[in-house]
Formats: structure tokens, C-alpha cells, sequence
């Protein structure tokens, strides 16, 4: 294929990029190392019973260590220094240190954090992360961001709370169910807007109901393809086989309690109901970009609605989704293909089995930015560059993607009349969305 881009690079000193790795991932490292000092204790208590005393003095070297690796992993990353080799021993350290090899190979120099892609720059960074708690021999399982996703929810309670009601109490009628379905679709969209990544780690809770503005913001969602999205929901429904609708998701908190009434309400509605239908949950296998859900935090989740005292229609969501999920109805799919530095395009070589599983779906609906960030490559595509064109062969099957806009990548525009009056950073604010969907 002629003219692909470049990928998109923390070069201008002004641009997304560039602020990402040199402030605000910095800042989100600070936050992990807080975290850290502040629980690693408790973890140890609750992970290993009657640690003996020179095992509490190891542990006790081994967190100083990670704290170590945290603040030397700052520094390189704003004073540009080389990246490097990971030497845990996890499954996929081969494939990041060919991507090693192969940016070495492209810059002919060892890769430093401002001169590769900004994609891989901040994907090495939440590996690296992450090798220092996998090689450690206390901490292996600690997961720096478990308490900001867990407060991500329970400080947007009161939003889960009207929506959780919304679904519980709604009832569709035939001339009713396309527009409830486009609000649900807007509600799990919109639910993207924040996550800790985009905000550092500050608190990015939702405080208002998520069905108030809906209408409002309907004019920000720059690219709408809800209607197609509605056309092939609708032909799922009345399809003779048992249709499988695979939802990648992105974070956990009050995102995913969205995601989930959207398949609660596709199943209540009649749409795709629970025993004519299965949906097969992407989560992350390690902690990730702050917000992405892993498998503890969906279990977590789902248990958290159970036990919530205050609304007996989040307890009944969460033991109905509960029930989908030991019938099989419901399924938590991990794969370490979502945590690589590669984008979508090479899945079929990278991962056949994961793009072939895909290609099974009846509909592909990826969440956030970073998902849609890996589906165009992160490359620096002109805004009008068709969707399918930015997928470059990345089509196992209906697709749609339901991203806030939080990078500097778009596609699929007309005109530039759809993007020129809007403020400068409609591409950071996560104040605009897009709902593009490529049918098989
Ligand atoms: O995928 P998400 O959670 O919607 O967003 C991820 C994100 O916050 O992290 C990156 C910037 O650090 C961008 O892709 C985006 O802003
Ligand atoms: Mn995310």
C-alpha cells in the first residue's frame, strides 16, 4: 500500500506526543509509586501469610528496589534516554525486544523515547512498569493502578446508580427501540470520555447523570455512523444463527459499568437476548494506560454492584451478569496481543488465532482511544482519510469503534468544514467523539 504516513512521534516540542511522555506520563508514574509506597505492606501482609523476618527484610529491600526502577524509569523517559531490552521472563518479552531490535534497525541507533512512535514509546513505558513487579519475588501480582480504577467507580456512584435504574426500569416498544438503542450506544461512547491516562490519575469521576446531555452532545460526536450500527444490530437480531458480539473493551471504573448496560439493555430489549446470543469480553492481561480493565477488575466490578446495599437495581444487574457469566453466555476473553506495541494491522501475522476468533464475531466494537489509536496505527493519516483505508487490512468482520477523541489522530472526515470551527484541542479535549463503523 503507497503513502502510508508516519507514525505519530514526540518530535514538535508542542505537540500531544511530546507533552505525553515528558509530563504527563511522568506524572502518572509519581501517582504508581505513591500507590505503591503507601500499600505495598498490606499487600505483602495479604499476599504471603507469616512472612518470616528475613523474608520481611528481602521484601522490604525488594520494594526499595522497585522504587528505585519507578524513579530511574522517570528520568530516562524526560531526559530522553535509550530504552531497553526487557529481561523478565514473561511470555511476550520476545516479541517487545524484536520490536527493540527492529526500531534499532530502523533509526540505525538504539531507540530512545523521543525518537520512536509514540504508540511505542508509551506502551514500553506500562511494560516496563510492569517488569518491575513481575520480576520482583513479593510483588509480583501488584497492580499499581488497582485503587484508582477501584475509585473510578466508587466515586462515580451516583451516575451508576441513575443508569443502572434507567436499565432496569426501561421498557422499549417497537417504535422506541432504535432511538433507546442509539442513547445506550451514546451512553457507553460518552462513558470513554474520562479515563486516568488522559487525566494523569487525577480523579475523573462522573458527577452528572449520563443521560441528561446525551442530546446535547449529540452535535460533538464529530463522525456518526450510529444508524448503520442500529441497521446491522437490527440484522443480528433477526439472524437465524446464535450471533457473537465481541466488545474490546478499554476502562474499567464507570466506562465499563456503560459497556455493560449496553448489553444488558441489547439483551432486556429483546434486541439480542441473553440465551439467543453470546459476548465474548477483551480484557488487558496486565495493568495498562491506568484505566484498562483487566479480568479482576470485570469480576471485581460485577461484585462490587452485588454487595451495593444503596440501589437493589445495581445488586440485581450484578447477579444477572453474574448468572451470564457461569452460563457461559457472557465470556472474559484475555489475550496479550491488547498489551503489545502493536497496532491492529499486524494481528494476523502477530496473532492469527486472535484475529481469526474475531473474524468469527457478528460485530467488533472496540472502545476508546488507544483501541482506536492501534486501528489506524497511530500513524499521521490526514483527517480524511477513509476509516478503512487508516485499518490497512484490519477487517475480520463488522467493526465499529465508539472512541472520545483524547489523541491527534482522526480519520474518516469529509471536509474540513466538519473540524475547522472547533477549538484547538478537539483532538485532546475528549470533549468530541466518533462512532465509525465498518461493515463486513
Ligand atoms: O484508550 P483510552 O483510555 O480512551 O485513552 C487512552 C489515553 O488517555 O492515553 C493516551 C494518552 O496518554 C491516549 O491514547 C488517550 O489519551
Ligand atoms: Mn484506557
Amino acid at each position: 500500500m503507497s503513502n502510508i504516513p508516519d507514525p505519530i512521534a514526540p518530535i514538535d516540542k508542542s505537540c500531544f506526543a511530546f507533552l505525553t511522555i515528558t509530563e504527563r506520563l511522568p506524572e502518572i508514574l509519581v501517582k504508581a509509586l505513591d500507590y505503591f509506597v503507601r500499600s505495598y505492606r498490606d499487600f505483602l501482609v495479604s499476599h504471603h501469610v507469616n512472612l518470616s523476618d528475613s523474608a520481611k527484610v528481602d521484601a522490604e529491600e525488594e520494594a526499595k528496589s522497585i522504587l528505585g526502577s519507578f524513579s530511574k524509569l522517570r528520568y530516562e523517559m524526560m531526559t530522553d534516554k535509550p530504552l531497553a531490552y526487557l529481561t523478565d521472563n514473561s511470555s511476550d518479552v520476545t516479541i517487545w525486544n524484536k520490536c527493540f531490535d527492529s526500531w534499532t534497525e530502523k533509526l540505525s541507533a538504539c531507540p530512545t523515547y523521543y525518537s520512536v512512535s509514540w504508540l511505542y514509546a508509551e506502551c514500553y513505558m506500562y511494560r516496563r512498569i510492569h517488569e518491575s513487579f513481575v520480576k520482583s519475588k513479593y510483588f509480583t501480582s501488584f497492580d499499581p493502578f488497582y485503587e484508582q480504577k477501584r475509585n473510578a467507580l466508587k466515586q462515580s456512584m451516583s451516575a451508576t446508580i441513575t443508569l443502572g435504574e434507567y436499565v432496569t426500569q426501561l421498557k422499549t416498544s417497537p417504535d422506541s427501540l432504535k432511538d433507546e438503542t442509539i442513547k445506550m450506544i451514546e451512553v457507553s461512547l460518552w462513558g470513554n470520555k474520562c479515563d486516568l491516562s488522559l487525566t494523569a490519575g487525577k480523579d475523573c469521576s462522573q458527577t452528572s447523570s449520563p443521560l441528561d446531555d446525551l442530546l446535547k452532545l449529540r452535535s460533538n460526536i464529530l463522525i456518526n455512523d450510529s444508524d448503520k450500527l442500529w441497521q446491522i444490530i437490527q440484522s443480528l437480531s433477526s439472524s437465524s444463527n446464535k450471533p457473537i458480539l465481541d466488545i474490546i473493551l478499554d476502562n474499567s471504573g464507570f466506562e465499563l459499568f456503560t459497556d455493560l448496560c449496553l448489553v444488558e439493555f441489547l439483551h432486556s430489549s429483546g434486541l439480542l437476548p441473553a440465551d439467543k446470543c453470546s459476548v465474548r469480553w477483551y480484557v488487558k492481561t496486565i495493568p495498562w494506560f491506568v484505566s484498562d480493565a483487566l479480568k479482576y477488575d470485570f469480576e471485581w466490578t460485577i461484585d462490587y454492584l452485588i454487595q451495593c446495599s444503596q440501589s437493589p437495581s445495581l445488586q440485581s444487574l450484578g447477579k444477572k451478569w453474574k448468572e451470564y457469566l457461569s452460563s457461559g453466555t457472557w465470556s472474559i476473553v484475555e489475550d496479550s496481543f491488547w498489551t503489545l506495541p502493536y497496532d491492529l494491522s499486524s494481528m494476523s501475522n502477530v496473532s492469527p488465532k486472535l484475529y481469526s476468533q474475531l473474524s468469527q464475531a457478528d460485530l467488533l466494537i472496540f472502545k476508546g482511544d488507544l483501541n482506536y489509536r492501534k486501528l489506524v496505527g497511530d500513524l499521521a493519516w490526514e483527517n480524511t482519510t477513509p476509516f478503512e483505508t487508516a485499518l490497512r487490512g484490519f477487517h475480520p468482520t463488522n467493526l465499529c469503534t465508539l472512541r472520545s477523541i483524547k489523541a491527534e489522530v482522526c480519520v474518516g472526515f469529509k471536509d474540513k468544514s466538519q473540524w475547522a470551527s472547533l477549538p484547538d484541542n478537539w483532538m485532546r479535549s475528549s470533549d468530541y467523539a466518533v462512532i465509525q463503523l465498518l461493515p463486513k
